[in-house]
């Protein structure tokens, strides 16, 4: 390891962007490499029903195509939709168009977001979550109000957009056999295999954008590095310490542990710095942070000072963060993997693909020219995969699967995908779906009417059929808080220098019948008390995901209650709220051996108590997990103490498959 930052060839003067008046928005449109090839673009996509587009990062596809679009008509008879991967792409990028529309943001510019639509009837071009376009698509499979979807960062391959990928195909098919409006699709990317995507849209045409309208500086390490955590604080302070300030930076980590054990290193090391050195501020960016907390990254840094982000690959596309000059690659990303044979969606750190490596390079040389540090030398690069594989291909597809169900696809294994997931995880998935009764196999797969409602929710179908089933038991009130408060990363704090004193403070919430009853009496408290800081630092409770939960524990209500589903207690009896969980988790059990080791009830998988569990130190006989993780060995996270005879009432057909009923 030698923790030595990628050697510095050369230095740019960079000048800050300031005026944002609508003359200096309208030059900077015009400066944009996109900018002189609008004519071509508007008169190719007038002629076709789809086109692939592909230019630099930062060319000005995100934010121009639409308005070019909009300002040649194209949004007469339907809106114009622009998806993105991630909330906090479609949220800053509509802002950022309404600016240089001189518009009021949710007007003729807006985003609709999970849990956030500010659009109105008026809206002309909106920028959204794929997942929300899907989600529409649920209800109007012809996606009768747009004129255009242009998708873009389509090398993300996300599940939600390569369903969309088919879903738009077909939609565009039956628009024009039944003579609606017909529906162009775009798909956008500055990254992507360009002739797969327009062999799979009926050889579509592409179009390319010339250049890049600043240089990006391309720094590799000179040998690889062991501990890329450590490279990157070097690399930090060698930039603090060459650079002016105002020279922002921008550091792609791999999760919100890593970020914040980095936050706390670069602030420590910071405190000991000469006191005529640039402040630094260091933000953290990552998927569990709550949304209003994401934004702070884009607020402009505080003159005399410097801004470094520590993000995930959640900054990775899209985005433009002023101020931004030095990109740091650790090259490092974790990704989910679906093994069907263990049942087990593990998250692990891995390589980054060289198209991800160019987007977080396309992060800097937005407004300026930038430099990008690789924590990894140009050999290493070299041997990346080309494109990240796609998500389709390595996740459990229950919820997409019900989702296409939903959509009213008959045949899933015949979708036309544009690469196709292996049989055996769609058959997974129909089994799966099939033991939560939300599907049903007839002549053909199709959904029950539980699972239309458990469609609904924005939830794994898992945890919809908890909420579904709480009416029965009288407890959504209860279940609603639980599924909220494992929706978002552990409310539990627990910092490495204070294990013991964080133990001690929540003994008083933790429950003999398990961790979902523990967060019940933590939620309880938290409300008793009016959500007070003081409060939540003396038990050890992280704040900030405490807001995430109770948000998405409102939203989640709402939607309840526009189910007609009866929001009642069920009172201090915790088996209600334990059976109503057996219904929708039964398969995410384990029993107890003589040995005292568990075994899971499906696979019999080996599988141990995880330490944060609050039943770490009990040795009940049958449990419930929320999720395995496998570290230095499987643990279950998340478990509730229950009863045998309740996960066989709850799939009497799956325990006696099994078992032939002898763990009753
Ligand atoms: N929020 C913003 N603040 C300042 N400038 C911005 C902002 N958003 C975009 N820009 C400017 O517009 C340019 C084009 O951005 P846009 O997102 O349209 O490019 P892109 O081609 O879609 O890039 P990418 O492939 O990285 O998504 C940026 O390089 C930047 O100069």
């Amino acid at each position: 390891m030698s923790g030595e930052p990628p050697k510095k060839k050369r230095r740019y003067s960079g000048s800050n962007m300031t005026g944002e008046s609508a003359e200096s928005l309208r030059q900077q449109r015009c400066h944009l490499p996109i900018y002189s090839a609008r004519g071509r673009l508007n008169l190719e996509i007038r002629k076709t029903s789809s086109a692939i587009i592909i230019g630099e990062t930062g060319s000005g596809k995100t934010t121009q195509i639409p308005q070019y679009l909009y300002e040649s008509g194209m949004a007469r008879e339907g809106m114009i939709a622009c998806t993105q991967p991630r909330r906090v792409a479609a949220i800053t990028v509509a802002q950022r168009v309404a600016m240089e529309m001189g518009v009021e943001l949710g007007k003729q510019v807006g985003y609709c977001v999970r849990f956030d639509d500010m659009t109105s009837p008026g809206t002309k071009i909106k920028y959204m979550t794929d997942g929300m376009l899907l989600r529409e698509a649920i209800l109007d499979p012809l996606l009768s109000k747009y004129a255009v979807v242009i998708l873009d960062e389509a090398h993300e391959r996300t599940i939600h957009t390569d369903v969309l990928f088919g879903v738009i195909k077909d939609a565009q098919q039956k628009r024009k056999k039944g003579k609606a409006c017909p529906l162009k699709v775009i798909v956008m990317s500055a990254t992507m295999d360009v002739d797969h995507f327009s062999t799979y849209f009926n050889n579509a045409p592409v179009l390319y954008i010339e250049g890049r309208e600043h240089p990006i500086e391309l720094l590799y390490s000179s040998m690889p590095q062991s501990d890329y955590l450590f490279a990157a604080i070097v690399t930090v302070f060698q930039i603090h310490q060459d650079e002016p300030p105002g020279h922002d930076i921008l550091v792609f980590l791999t999760g919100q542990e890593e970020i914040e054990a980095m936050l706390k290193s670069v602030k420590d090391i910071a405190k000991d710095l000469p006191s005529d050195c640039p402040q630094l501020l260091v933000c953290p960016m990552y998927a569990a942070l709550p949304p209003g907390q994401q934004l702070k990254i884009f607020q402009p840094t505080p003159a005399g000072s410097r801004k470094v982000i520590l993000a995930t690959n959640i900054a990775e596309t899209s985005i433009t963060i002023q101020g931004i000059k030095h990109v740091i690659d650790t090259g490092k990303v974790k990704a989910k993997s679906y093994q069907p044979g263990s049942g087990l969606d593990l998250l692990k750190v891995q390589w980054v693909s060289k198209s991800q490596a160019w987007q977080r390079t396309g992060r800097s040389g937005r407004e300026d020219s930038g430099t990008c540090w690789r924590l990894y030398t140009e050999n290493q690069f070299q041997e990346l995969r080309e494109n990240t594989i796609p998500e389709i291909q390595r996740c459990n597809l229950s919820s997409v699967v019900l989702q296409l169900l939903a959509l009213g696809i008959p045949n899933i294994l015949r979708f036309d995908f544009m690469d196709k997931p292996s049989a055996e995880s769609i058959i997974n998935a129909v089994d799966q779906l099939n033991l939560l009764a939300a599907v049903e196999k007839k002549d053909k797969v199709q959904l029950t009417s539980l699972g239309k409602k458990m469609a609904i929710f924005p939830l794994e179908p898992r945890l919809s059929k908890v909420i579904l089933m709480a009416k029965e038991y009288n407890c959504l009130e209860e279940i609603l808080t639980i599924v909220s408060l494992l929706s978002v990363e552990s409310v539990l704090f627990t910092p490495h220098n204070k294990r013991e004193d964080a133990h001690a403070a929540r003994k008083k919430f933790t429950s003999s019948d398990g961790d979902h009853i523990m967060l019940l009496n933590i939620y309880r408290a938290y409300k008793a008390v009016k959500g007070n800081k003081q409060w939540c630092f003396e038990n050890f409770i992280n704040m900030r995901h405490m807001r995430n939960a109770l948000d998405i524990r409102h939203q989640l209500r709402e939607m309840c209650v526009r189910a007609g589903l009866p929001i009642q207690s069920c009172g201090p009896d915790t088996s209600a709220i334990r059976k109503c969980i057996s219904s929708g988790q039964f398969m995410n059990t384990a029993e107890l051996q003589r040995e005292g080791e568990y075994v899971t009830l499906d696979r019999r998988q080996s599988v141990s108590i995880h330490p944060s569990s609050c039943l770490f130190q009990c040795k009940p006989a049958y449990v419930l997990y929320n999720e395995l993780v496998y570290t230095t060995k499987c643990y279950m996270r998340n478990i509730c103490v229950v009863d045998p005879e309740w996960l066989y009432e709850a799939a009497p057909t799956y325990f006696k498959r099994r078992y032939g009923g002898k763990n009753r």
